[in-house]
């Protein structure tokens, strides 16, 4: 340990991960406590204050410990010979070995007012961790946190969540980690009691971070919005929508086959998007309105059209007959006003069930449409590119919790 900063690298995790967290613990406890003494400022502080202090920074060891020890350092470690993604270029023969840097300045701590700052110092090392991991893998990193006494402190959790990206999945309460976090793909939603909504930032529409509305719960990966040109310089925000991925059918397809890609390299990674739209993932689209005058038939048509273009270049050879289908659930005249919600889902076994403001419309049974509706959202002609990232990243983080 260098004199004026606390470093701690974790090279590689195999087999190392709970003494990396347990050495954090120590090093930090010691290294506050050296400060305050060395500062003269032991003395002057209140002996709550520093439990207090004491118990932040532990929590946060322990979240840490958790993280490395669990979810995403599970994945760490595995062989790049599990990895036959394309995607994928190991160098040399060390393959995707992940070095983890986590600096804290010495001053920080010895500086430390304790209450409000021992909170800040944690900020601080959420930052320095943000610097090598995307926030959204630290939102879940959070929801992985283990259920330590008072660890809902949002004073701790929340801060770097809200001050990174208001669209990431809200931090997740975990409310029992005995109960076989493995057997449920890691991301236990079972265990877990969602407390933030996700907000499409364009639009300002609320997305729930978890639908549980078919029986599987599915997580929300990414949300956008999708603006549409009506008169030469007038674009109107027509939807705002949000996919949600059934983490245990995406680990089950996909789980082994990009667990050891750096996240980074998953969002250019074309083979990624065609797998995510070739395996039978169940996922859903949720659709808001967020215009007045919407006709149902308008949508159709430009769906229709949307797909007929896609289903010709997900199968060549594809029958229409899907797409007549689907096309048949929008005859109605429903009004569509602002909020309206509609939801397209895929299931695992091809079905593309529409639904809308709540009534079931229809199912059709069509692979290639099931397909070419959600290249829409994750397909090389994107509505939404920004979302698109958003969603792979997200997923990313899911594959590396499997
Ligand atoms: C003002 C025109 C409104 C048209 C609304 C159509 C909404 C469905 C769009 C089809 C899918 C898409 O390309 O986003």
């Amino acid at each position: 340990m260098r004199n004026d900063w606390l470093h701690f690298s974790n090279h590689d995790f195999d087999g190392r991960s709970h003494d990396f967290g347990v050495h954090l613990w120590s090093q930090i406890g010691s290294f506050v406590e050296n400060s305050l003494h060395n500062s003269g400022q032991f003395h002057i502080l209140g002996s709550s204050a520093i439990h207090e202090a004491f118990s932040c920074m532990s929590k946060f060891a322990g979240a840490l410990l958790f993280w490395f020890s669990t979810g995403s350092n599970s994945n760490f470690h595995r062989k790049a010979s599990r990895n036959n993604a394309h995607c994928s270029k190991p160098t040399s023969n060390q393959s995707y070995r992940h070095v983890t840097h986590i600096s804290l300045r010495a001053q920080d701590l010895a500086s430390l007012n304790f209450g409000k700052s021992a909170s800040s110092a944690v900020q601080h090392l959420w930052k320095e961790i943000g610097q090598f991991q995307s926030s959204h893998v630290l939102s879940l990193a959070a929801a992985l946190v283990p259920p330590l006494d008072n660890i809902r402190s949002r004073k701790i959790l929340a801060v770097p969540l809200e001050s990174t990206d208001e669209r990431i999945i809200g931090s997740i309460e975990q409310t029992s980690r005995e109960d076989g976090r493995r057997g449920c793909s890691g991301l236990c939603l079972s265990d877990m009691s969602w407390r933030r909504d996700a907000i499409e930032p364009r639009t300002g529409i609320k997305f729930p971070s978890v639908l549980d509305t078919s029986g599987l719960p599915e997580v929300l990966v990414g949300t956008g919005s999708r603006s549409m040109r009506i008169i030469k310089f007038k674009s109107l925000k027509v939807y705002a929508f949000g996919l949600y991925i059934h983490p245990h059918s995406l680990c089950e397809k996909l789980g082994q086959k990009y667990a050891s890609v750096p996240i980074n390299e998953l969002t250019n990674c074309p083979d990624f998007y065609h797998d995510l739209l070739r395996e039978d993932i169940h996922m859903t689209v949720r659709l808001v309105v967020n215009c007045n005058g919407l006709k149902v038939t308008t949508v159709r048509d430009a769906f229709e059209k949307s797909l007929r273009a896609r289903l010709q270049k997900v199968n060549p050879n594809t029958d229409y007959h899907c797409l007549s289908a689907f096309r048949s659930y929008f005859t109605r005249d429903i009004p569509l006003p602002v909020g309206t919600t509609i939801y397209f889902r895929r299931t695992a076994n091809g079905h593309l069930i529409t639904e809308i403001g709540g009534q079931q419309m229809g199912v059709v049974h069509s692979k290639d449409l099931c397909r070419a509706f959600f290249d829409m959202y994750i397909g090389d002609v994107p509505v939404s590119p920004q979302a698109k990232h958003e969603i792979a990243k997200n997923v990313g983080s899911i594959i590396r919790s499997c």
